[in-house]
């Protein structure tokens, strides 16, 4: 049988991964059709800007936007004409944890993708191969199966495939082009062979043949689990030796360097910090403990959950510091926060250790002023007030967002760094020290300022992991 030929793709979601992954399918492929549908209008409307103003920041993603939108990129809100004229339909939907009910705090919320598929299986009229992008509890892709089997117009079949996403925000595009692997996971059965075969061939236009890796379908759900979970639980390690370091007066970073020199442990992500953030490692990490839970490896769960807890310890050591370093009190003291992404190159706070770390300070009732380069106002009053969910009023009072670091920090008592932007290394730190209160505290959430010469103007610099004293 010839293989498949995919010529019309559509994607449902045009977020952080349905927006750029598909865009980067489009340039890549110009011969394919590619619709990226969204229920969201405004965020539709950003993709479509004149001007390029898109709803995501992505160093490098305009570029891929203006190579093909209007060629053979598409933007709208018309999902079921979408999915009716797609041969493959990529679903990327946010999953977010449960709030209430089962699995509350832990599983991941499968509503989103069970309504998108039974859409799929309501306006459907030819057969489909359907693909995971969203990353998934391990036999989702069954689930998907039954709902869409169940509702399947006459004539219409529907393979489904398991294609989780790796990139990480910030470096996206340069992932989506040059990728470690891209995982598709499908029914052994030759109609899920071959609907493996029509989407590596679609991969197979840019990306060399042996890093498209194909696999059984839970095989390729529990890969994407397990990959964010042993990240996470990279970090987690040296945030937790970051610790013996201040108690001991090793360096972390010293630690880290040499740790990671050996070939089988390997020097990336080993970088000590405040926590890490995101929208996926503690998500995904606690989809683990709840996947184990649930199969009844009470000890299995609770290696993933330490991971999580230690990230939650390492949050906690850091705000307290603060306060311990500033004589014990930082009531009506100013906290100049510098950074509010979860990680530099990215606008996104979902997750990020700068809300939490805000909370703490409010909490100790300080004042705090807080600048990043890519977070809007409006989206840090949001994360602060929890989404409307805490009154507004004190939080606005309490909280200065300020349109530069000089701003954030003028007349501060402490510098806490907690996204770590380029910018923020080479800024004018003796202006800086002259306008601020003192003794001048840095705390250097991320070890990225030049420490000595920090000191040397007269800050008092604490870092992660080091044992100095001020
Ligand atoms: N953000 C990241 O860096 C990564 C995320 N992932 C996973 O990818 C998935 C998507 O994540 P993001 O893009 O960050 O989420 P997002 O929240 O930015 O985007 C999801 C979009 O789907 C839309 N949507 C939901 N239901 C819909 C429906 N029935 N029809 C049309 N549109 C619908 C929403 O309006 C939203 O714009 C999640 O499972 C996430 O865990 C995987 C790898 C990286
Ligand atoms: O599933 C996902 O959503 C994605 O999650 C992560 O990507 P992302 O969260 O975008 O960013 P990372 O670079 O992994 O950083 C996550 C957090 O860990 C922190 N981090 C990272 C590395 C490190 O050494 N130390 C450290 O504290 C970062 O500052 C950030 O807060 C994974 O790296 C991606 O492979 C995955 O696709």
């Amino acid at each position: 049988m010839a293989p498949i030929e995919v010529k019309k793709i559509v994607c449902i979601g045009a977020g952080y991964v349905g927006g750029p992954t598909c865009a980067v399918v489009a340039l890549k492929c110009p011969h394919i059709q590619v619709t990226i549908v969204d229920v969201n209008q405004s965020r539709i409307d950003a993709w479509n800007d004149p001007d390029f103003n898109l709803p995501i920041y992505e160093p490098g993603l305009v570029d891929v936007v203006k190579g093909c939108r209007g060629r053979n990129l598409f933007f709208s809100t018309e999902v079921d004409k979408g999915i009716a004229e797609a041969d493959l339909i990529f679903v990327s939907v946010n999953t977010p944890t449960k709030k209430s009910g089962l699995g509350a705090g832990f599983a991941a919320d499968l509503n989103y993708i069970e309504l998108a598929t039974r859409r799929i299986a309501e306006v459907s009229t030819s057969s489909k191969i359907v693909v995971e992008k969203s990353t998934v509890p391990c036999r989702t892709a069954e689930s998907m199966r039954t709902i869409l089997e169940a509702n399947a117009k006459p004539g219409c079949r529907f393979d489904i495939l398991s294609n989780p996403e790796f990139l990480a925000e910030g470096t996206a595009i340069e992932d989506l082009f040059a990728p470690d692997r891209v995982l598709i996971g499908s029914l052994q059965s030759q109609e899920g062979l071959d609907a493996c075969a029509a989407l590596a061939n679609v991969y197979a236009n840019w990306i060399p043949k042996e890093r498209i890796l194909t696999v059984g379908l839970w095989s390729s759900e529990l890969s994407k689990l397990a990959a964010n979970a042993m990240l996470a639980q990279r970090i987690s390690s040296v945030n937790m030796l970051s610790a013996i370091c201040e108690a001991t007066g090793a360096n972390v970073d010293e630690v880290a360097y040499a740790v990671g020199k050996d070939s089988r442990v390997g020097p990336k992500f080993l970088k000590a910090s405040v926590g890490f953030g995101g929208s996926c490692f503690q998500k995904y990490s606690l989809n683990l403990v709840y996947l184990a839970r649930s199969l009844n490896l009470e000890e299995v769960a609770r290696y993933w959950y330490a991971v999580v807890e230690a990230n939650d310890y390492q949050k906690n050591r850091f705000a307290k510091k603060v306060v311990d370093t500033l004589f014990n009190t930082i009531t009506g003291k100013k906290i100049a926060v510098l950074g509010f992404a979860f990680k530099a190159d990215t606008g996104d706070t979902r997750e990020s250790p700068a809300i939490d770390l805000i909370n703490h300070f409010l909490s100790e009732r300080a004042r705090v002023t807080v600048y990043d380069p890519e977070v809007q106002e409006s989206q840090i009053m949001l994360d602060l007030t929890d989404y409307g969910a805490k009154p507004a009023e004190p939080i606005q009072k309490a909280v200065t967002v300020c349109p530069s670091a000089l701003e954030a920090c003028k007349g501060a008592d402490a510098i806490v760094v907690v996204t770590e932007w380029k910018e923020f290394v080479n800024l004018d730190w003796q202006s800086i020290h002259d306008t601020m209160n003192k003794p001048a505290f840095i705390f250097d959430g991320r070890n990225i300022l030049k420490r000595q010469e920090l000191k040397n103007i007269g800050f008092k610099v604490v870092s992660i992991g080091t044992g100095d004293r001020l």
